[in-house]
């Protein structure tokens, strides 16, 4: 496999062959069966508080785009939830499919939905660097967020009317005064479990935290995700149709929601 990607050659099911974590006990995504899901009286609200000028830059890491962050001090943070402290904010990302009928990495009930942002941050108590956290059990927090096709999201254009500034991959465009939760459904309910990156290196660090309710997004909006391209400037054109990993077995984990 000569890169991993999303291709027949090079997706989710020859990722083992150089991960081999990828057949771990605590792989993501994962499917939510809502009955299963046990209630935790102990799990406090979510408590996400971000700087809008932490904001930096989109870019395009040719599997998804994202919205990176300052993390060199603690002015965007999220606590509460199943947390212990707080866990700094260092970028926003999506995950989407090649129609709006998939695209989301988790899934509800036998439901996928349109897209998956992730907000990601890191225990920036505990640890000195993202990378550092990113080797940890407790070291990441994600938070998910399910696109739903629906109206067009007016926040999330500022993120879309960008694309086209970051086509090829490794492009990046300064892009500050941007405050994730205006990407955040109006309830902060979620699911909580243990499980690890959805991509290579598919490392077993994130606290996955998976918001209940979901935002809407219109098909016009996702056909500008898919007109991304996973190619550099000058290579044959090719663009990133699809960039989620199908659920992984839940191997006995246990799904809280609050
Ligand atoms: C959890 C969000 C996250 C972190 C990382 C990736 C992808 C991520 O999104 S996801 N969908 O949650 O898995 C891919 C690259 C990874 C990075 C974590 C830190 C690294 C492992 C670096 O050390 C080198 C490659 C990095
Ligand atoms: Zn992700």
């Amino acid at each position: 496999m000569l890169h991993w990607g999303y291709d027949e050659h090079n997706g989710p099911s020859h990722w083992k062959e150089v991960f081999p974590i990828a057949n771990g006990s605590r792989q993501s995504p994962i499917e939510i069966k809502t009955q299963e899901t046990k209630y935790d009286p102990a799990l406090r609200p979510l408590s996400p508080s971000y700087d809008p000028t932490s904001a930096k830059v989109i870019l395009n890491n040719g599997h998804s785009t994202s919205v990176e962050f300052d993390d060199t001090e603690n002015k965007s943070a999220l606590r509460g939830g199943p947390l212990t402290g707080s866990y700094r904010l260092r970028q926003v990302h999506f995950h989407w499919g090649s129609s709006d009928d998939v695209g989301s990495e988790h899934m509800v009930d036998g439901t996928k939905y349109a897209a998956e942002l992730h907000v990601v941050h890191w225990n920036a108590d505990r640890y000195s660097s993202f990378v550092e956290a990113a080797q940890q059990a407790d070291g990441l927090a994600v938070m998910a967020v399910f696109l739903k096709i629906g109206n067009c999201n007016s926040q999330l254009k500022k993120i879309t009317d960008q694309l086209d500034t970051i086509k090829t991959k490794g492009k990046q465009h300064r892009f500050t005064n941007f405050d994730p939760s205006c990407l955040l459904p109006q309830s902060l309910d979620y699911w909580t479990y243990l499980g690890s990156l959805t991509v290579p290196p598919l490392l077993e660090s994130v606290i996955w935290i998976i918001l209940r309710e979901p935002i809407s997004v219109c098909s016009e909006q996702l056909a500008r995700f898919r007109s991304f391209l996973c190619t550099d400037e000058g290579e044959a054109a090719c663009c990133l149709l699809k960039n989620y990993r199908p659920p992984q077995p839940l191997r006995g984990r246990e799904v809280r929601r609050n």
